[in-house]
C-alpha cells in the first residue's frame, strides 16, 4: 500500500491507496474520528450489492452507523436523490459530529460529497473511491450534481478528511468503466509528463491485459499530479483549470447527449481529441495525433459523435462552461505535452474542430 498527502490551504489529509487500504479506516476512526456521533454510508446500487459486506467488516463497532443506497451512475447526481440524502440523514438523526462515507465512483462520490458540505452547513466526509476514475473525483475536493443545463452546476469546493483506495473494489469493474476511468489518467499525463504519456502509450495496449501493479502506479502518478495542482490553487482561480483539459467539450457531450448515456471519461476522450487538434492549429503542439488517435481507438475508445446533437447545441452548452467569462468560451489547450494553457477561442475555430471530431 502506499500513501501521499493533499495539501489545501485548510487541511492535509491522507490517501491511501492499494490493496487492503480499507483497513486503513478503522485506525482512522480509533485515532482521529473517536468523536464521530453516528456514520453515513451513502453508495449506489451497483457497490453496495458488489461490495457491501467487505466494508461493513471494518465500520468501527462503537458508532452507530446508517447505509443509504442511491441510484449507479449519474442519475445520482441530481436534485432529487440529494434531497432523499438530506431526508434520510435528518430521519437518522446525523448530527454536526456525524460522518459521511462516499462509497463508489465519482458519480456517488460528488453527491456524497455534496451532500456532506451541505448538511447543518458541512460535516465531515471520507472518500472510498470504487473506480479507476474516482483517482480523480475523489481527490481535491470538488462535489457537485448536475442541472439538465450543465455538469457539476451546483456544487462546492469541500475537502474529504481522508481518501481510502482500497484498488481490490477495481477488480469487479466492467471492460466500459475501466475505459471511462483510464481517460482521466490520460489526460494527467498529457496535462504534466510527457515520459509518463511515452510510457502509456509504449506499455497500455490492452486494458484486460493490464497488471495490478501497472495500474496502482498509474493511478499515484495520476494522484500525485492531481494532488501538486489543488495544493497551488484549490478553487479554480488559476492553474486548476488545466484538470478540465477535455472538459468542456466533453461536458458539453454529456449534457446534449443526457446525463448516463456516455460516460464521463468516454466523453472527456473527445474533449481531449477536440482539444488536440485546436493545440495543433493554435500552438502546432508536436505530437502525432494519427498515432494518438490508433493508440486510444485501439484500447476501444470511440470517438464517433451522433449526427442528432448539432454543433450550436455543444456550442451552447460550451458558452455555459464553469470557464466561460462573458461570452468568451474558454478552452485548456496544450502548447507541448505538459504545456497546459487557457485560452480565450473563436467560434469559427470551435466549429473547425467540431467538424473534425465529425470527420474521424
Ligand atoms: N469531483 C471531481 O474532481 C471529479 C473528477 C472526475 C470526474 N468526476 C465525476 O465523476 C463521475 C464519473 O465517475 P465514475 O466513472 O466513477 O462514475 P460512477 O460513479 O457513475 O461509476 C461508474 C459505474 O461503475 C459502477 N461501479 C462503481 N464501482 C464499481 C466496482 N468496483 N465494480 C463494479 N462496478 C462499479 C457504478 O455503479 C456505475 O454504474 C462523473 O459524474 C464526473 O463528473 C468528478
Ligand atoms: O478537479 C478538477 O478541477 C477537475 O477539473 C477534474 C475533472 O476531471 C472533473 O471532471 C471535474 O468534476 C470537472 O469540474 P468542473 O468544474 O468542470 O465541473
Ligand atoms: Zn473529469
Amino acid at each position: 500500500m502506499q500513501s501521499l498527502n493533499v495539501v489545501t490551504m485548510d487541511q492535509t489529509y491522507p490517501v491511501w491507496v492499494g490493496d487492503g487500504a480499507i483497513n486503513k479506516l478503522k485506525e482512522l476512526f480509533q485515532e482521529s474520528f473517536q468523536s464521530v456521533t453516528k456514520i453515513l454510508v451513502i453508495s449506489d446500487e451497483n457497490v453496495t450489492n458488489l461490495h457491501k459486506d467487505v466494508l461493513v467488516k471494518v465500520l468501527p463497532e462503537q458508532i452507530d452507523w446508517k447505509w443509504h443506497t442511491v441510484p449507479k451512475g449519474e442519475q445520482a447526481k441530481s436534485f432529487a436523490v440529494f434531497e432523499q440524502c438530506i431526508s434520510f440523514a435528518l430521519e437518522s438523526q446525523l448530527d454536526r459530529k456525524s460522518c459521511i462515507l462516499a462509497f463508489g465512483g465519482g458519480a456517488t462520490g460528488d453527491l456524497a460529497g455534496y451532500v456532506a458540505a451541505s448538511f447543518m452547513r458541512g460535516i465531515p466526509f471520507i472518500q472510498i473511491p470504487t473506480t479507476i476514475l474516482a483517482h480523480d473525483s475523489a481527490v481535491g475536493g470538488k462535489v457537485a450534481i448536475n442541472h439538465p443545463l450543465g455538469k457539476n452546476m451546483v456544487g462546492h469546493f469541500y475537502q474529504p478528511k481522508a481518501v481510502v483506495y482500497d484498488t481490490r473494489f477495481l477488480r469487479t469493474l466492467p471492460a466500459q468503466e475501466i475505459r471511462s476511468g483510464f481517460a482521466e489518467v490520460i489526460k494527467h499525463a498529457l496535462i504534466q509528463d510527457a515520459s509518463f504519456l511515452e510510457d502509456l502509450m509504449t506499455n497500455l495496449q490492452d486494458f484486460q491485459a493490464m497488471d495490478e501493479q501497472y495500474l496502482q502506479k498509474c493511478l499515484i502518478r495520476g494522484i500525485e499530479i492531481k494532488a501538486n495542482i489543488v495544493a497551488v490553487d484549490e478553487k479554480e482561480h488559476g492553474i486548476r483549470a488545466f484538470l478540465n483539459f477535455g472538459h468542456t467539450y466533453g461536458h458539453a457531450l454529456e449534457a446534449k447527449m443526457g446525463y448516463g448515456n456516455i460516460t464521463h471519461g468516454e466523453a472527456v476522450m473527445i474533449g481531449m481529441m477536440y482539444a488536440l487538434y485546436l493545440s495543433k492549429k493554435y500552438f502546432k503542439l508536436t505530437l502525432d495525433l494519427h498515432k494518438f488517435q490508433n493508440w486510444i481507438e485501439s484500447l476501444g475508445y470511440q470517438l464517433n459523435i451522433s449526427t442528432s446533437i448539432s454543433f450550436e447545441d455543444l456550442f451552447n452548452a460550451m458558452k455555459r462552461d464553469k470557464k466561460t467569462i462573458g461570452q468568451h468560451v474558454r478552452f485548456v489547450l496544450l502548447k507541448q505535452i505538459g504545456e497546459p494553457v487557457l485560452v480565450d477561442m473563436e467560434e469559427k475555430d470551435l466549429l473547425e474542430a467540431d467538424a473534425f471530431i465529425r470527420s474521424i
